[in-house]
């Protein structure tokens, strides 16, 4: 048995003696060599609803769970906030090794990530234009380390380094390149790996008619919940789901499974450039939540060219009425169908950029809003002006990319720039795709639009889709 099966063998009889109850109808396997790490995979057939794993709530690493939180104050973390109490807890386990509770679950956690905070400048250029790039946060992440992170390690470094006689000493080094790579290291796992942990009681408030009370600024604290995370996913590929229950969380089958099928859980429905982000891999299957982001300074610019009257007022009704945003989304439908596929917001801004001005000043005065269907000509032709200058962003087109294509190849090292590059360029194909698309349909309408008659009718219906079921009021 190789040490990666022992370690994992390890993890397993741990998690038993737990108190976790594991089906005998799964198993946790090795699947480097489809570059997945390891994964859970039906070895007999499994029913709907059948339960797979039930994993003890005391197993799940978390603030509440760790001896940390006993010994730092509760203000101390309400401070730190979910995410870096929890990279404060994991990295205190993670440096008392051994004596650790969980040191077992450590041993079967990676220690290399693909994710792109991890990348290098030269692997990361070739993500090109993607707006992804400008999402890695890792400065911002450093300087949290830095300003609230190791000055809570330094007031504690006595709890934190267990009375270690140079743990001020330790606690000044947190500051050195390779500890925060370290806590870079926890963050990225927490990202990938860690569940919002529904409470074990509901203290909710229900009003008269039964209904909770739901706080949307109350976040869940993060938990690393073992067994649970070692499910890959692949899109829509989803069989399986985490129930929270009073004193143990219990995975279970959402449909039929077969024997030898892999058991897959939901990260949603990201675009391939965030789930390169968030967990370091990419497949096909995600291909179809794909998006480019269209900077609002590109719909400013596009506006600037045509010299329309009155911006500033314009956009300061639409900023009132919630229209303006950081990005606007272009997403991929085929075929590509405005409607459908470019954000309603977006819409919205250039028709109220192009209004004349007494129909601009007539729909502010009822505090309303054009409708987001049936962009006019100057809109249409503005809004391929912005898809052809955001794909002028690439400094390649998608011709020579796919001439040049590399597969993403599940042989070689995991993390090896090879590896990287080919994900990256999977990932601006898609986003190339998309404004290609959103162009030659685009093109398609200006001409339409330009001489429209009745045949033309159809054809602008096409591409511009039928009117929005829900619409912004207006
Ligand atoms: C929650 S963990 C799943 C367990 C993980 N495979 C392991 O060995 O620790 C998420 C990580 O698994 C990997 N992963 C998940 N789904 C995958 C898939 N379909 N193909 C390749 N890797 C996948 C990615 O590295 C991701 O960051």
């Amino acid at each position: 048995m190789s040490s990666f099966d022992d370690t994992s063998r390890q993890f397993l009889a741990w998690l038993s003696k737990s108190g976790a109850e594991v089906s005998n109808k799964i198993e946790l396997q090795d699947l480097r060599a489809q570059q997945a790490g390891r994964g859970v995979v039906a070895v007999q057939d499994i029913e709907e609803d059948e339960l797979l794993f039930r994993i003890p709530r005391s197993s799940i690493l978390s603030v509440e769970n760790s001896i940390l939180s006993k010994e730092i104050p509760e203000a101390t973390f309400g401070h730190l906030g979910p995410w870096l109490s929890l990279i404060l807890v994991m990295l205190y386990e993670y440096q008392n090794g051994d004596a650790s509770h969980w040191a077992p679950y450590f041993r079967v956690l990676p220690e290399e990530f693909n994710t792109l905070m991890f990348w290098e400048d030269d692997e990361l250029k070739e993500l090109q234009a993607s707006a992804v790039v400008s999402k890695i946060g890792k400065a911002g992440a450093d300087d949290s380390f830095l300003k609230e992170l190791i000055p809570v390690i330094q007031e504690f470094a006595d709890i934190f380094f267990s009375s270690d006689e140079n743990a001020s000493q330790r606690a000044n080094a947190m500051k050195k390149p390779h500890n925060l790579q370290l806590m870079h290291k926890m963050g990225s796992l927490i990202m990938a790996y860690a569940f919002d942990v529904e409470p074990a009681e509901n203290n909710k408030e229900v009003d008269e008619e039964g209904y909770v009370s739901e706080d949307e600024d109350e976040a869940l604290p993060k938990g690393m919940v073992p067994l649970a995370d070692m499910l890959n996913a692949d899109g829509d590929k989803n069989n399986a789901r985490l129930f929270y229950e009073e004193s143990s969380l219990s995975m279970k089958a959402l449909k039929p499974i077969k024997a030898g099928e892999e058991i897959f859980n939901d990260y949603g429905p990201l675009p391939r450039s965030d789930l390169l982000r968030r967990y370091g891999y990419i497949t096909d299957n995600y291909a179809q939540y794909d998006v480019v982001e269209v900077p609002f300074e590109m719909v400013t610019e596009a506006v600037a060219a045509e010299k329309l009257p009155n911006i500033d007022e314009r956009v300061a009704y639409l900023d009132e009425q919630c229209v303006i945003d950081t990005g606007y989304d272009i997403t991929t439908t085929s075929p590509f169908v405005i409607s459908e596929s470019v954000s309603t917001e977006l819409v919205v801004l250039i028709k109220t950029l192009l209004l004349p001005e007494d129909e601009f000043k007539r729909l502010k005065s009822r505090g309303k809003l054009p409708k987001p269907d049936n962009i006019p000509l100057q809109g249409a032709q503005l809004l391929q002006a912005i898809v052809k200058a955001r794909a002028a962003q690439y400094p390649t087109s998608l011709e020579e990319d796919l001439h040049d294509m590399t597969m993403v190849s599940s042989d070689g090292q995991y993390t090896s720039p090879e590896r990287r590059i080919a994900m990256a360029k999977q990932v601006r194909i898609g986003e190339k795709g998309i404004l290609k698309g959103a162009d030659e349909a685009l093109m398609k309408l200006v001409q339409e639009l330009g001489t429209f008659d009745r045949t033309a009718k159809r054809v602008v219906e096409e591409v511009n889709g039928a009117p929005r079921k829900r619409q912004r009021a207006i």
